[in-house]
């Protein structure tokens, strides 16, 4: 069987890179879902993330049955919270956020998620999350009331995304924040990915497919992109498959 987690490892050991368009439940409508996945299959994205930092009850479930409908892609939950859970999709991150020094983020939600996750065969996949600051607060440090680490702390974000993976954490995510005004520098994702084993995400104000490209570069496996595709999906046709 080919699990999700499986694929990405076979991916990065063959050098193949990964793109996740992330859909936010809070800005995708129903009746949008259609056209917009269909522009997704036409593109060179492996994977489509569903979550965002503060979504309604229900409303991620609804989603997740529309994309399924049009797509082949593995469907994967990226929570921002319990309630965001749904047995609908393929797999979930369950995150912890190591960045910060909030509790309730970084073992209380995931306590809380297993009754929920009891009941689904979502595949789960153990995700270390690190949030770098930009220019201005993002939608996650305010929900979690977590600083995150300075740019210019580079030793205490590869020394913190090390500690994820000792921690038997599968992947690690390095995020700068949806909407972030710049994109995780290339000597950033290439500092914390030579001394890890485990497969890289980053994501976080990508908006240029030169962006795309230079974070693959540096040594990102797989790349998030969810505002560039929420603002102008015409972002698409450059990443034609
Ligand atoms: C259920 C489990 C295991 C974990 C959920 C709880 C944890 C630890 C979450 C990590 C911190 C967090 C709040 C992550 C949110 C990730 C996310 C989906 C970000 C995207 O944010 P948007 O909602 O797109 O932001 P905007 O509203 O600014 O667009
Ligand atoms: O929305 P953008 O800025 O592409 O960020 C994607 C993702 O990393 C956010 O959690
Ligand atoms: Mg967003």
């Amino acid at each position: 069987m080919n699990s999700i987690y499986q694929n990405i490892i076979t991916s990065s050991a063959k050098n193949e890179k990964l793109l996740a368009v992330l859909i936010d439940p809070d800005k995708m409508t129903l009746y949008a879902v259609s056209g917009f996945i269909s522009k997704v299959n036409q593109s060179i994205a492996t994977h489509i993330f569903v979550g965002g930092s503060e979504v309604d009850k229900g409303v991620t479930e609804t989603l997740v049955i529309e994309i399924k409908k049009h797509t082949k892609l593995p469907v994967v939950l990226f929570p921002g919270d319990v309630i965001q859970i749904t047995d609908k999709a393929d797999g979930i991150l369950f995150l912890s956020l190591i960045s910060g020094r909030n509790p309730d983020y970084l073992i209380g939600k995931q306590v809380e998620a297993v009754p929920k996750l009891a009941t689904t065969n979502l595949e789960i996949i153990p995700t270390g999350y690190l949030l770098i600051k930009n220019e201005k607060e993002t939608s996650v440090e305010r929900v979690s009331k977590t600083n995150p680490i300075q740019r210019k702390d580079i030793q205490t974000i590869k020394d913190t995304a090390k500690a994820g993976e000792l921690l038997g954490m599968k992947l690690i995510y390095l995020e700068a924040g949806s909407g972030a005004t710049h994109a995780i520098e290339s000597n950033i994702i290439s500092e914390v990915k030579q001394q890890l084993h485990i497969p890289l995400i980053v994501g976080g104000g990508i908006r240029a497919k030169t962006e795309l490209e230079s974070a693959y570069k540096a040594g990102a496996d797989l790349v998030v992109i969810g505002t560039a595709f929420e603002d102008d999906d015409t972002f698409f046709d450059n990443l034609q498959k």
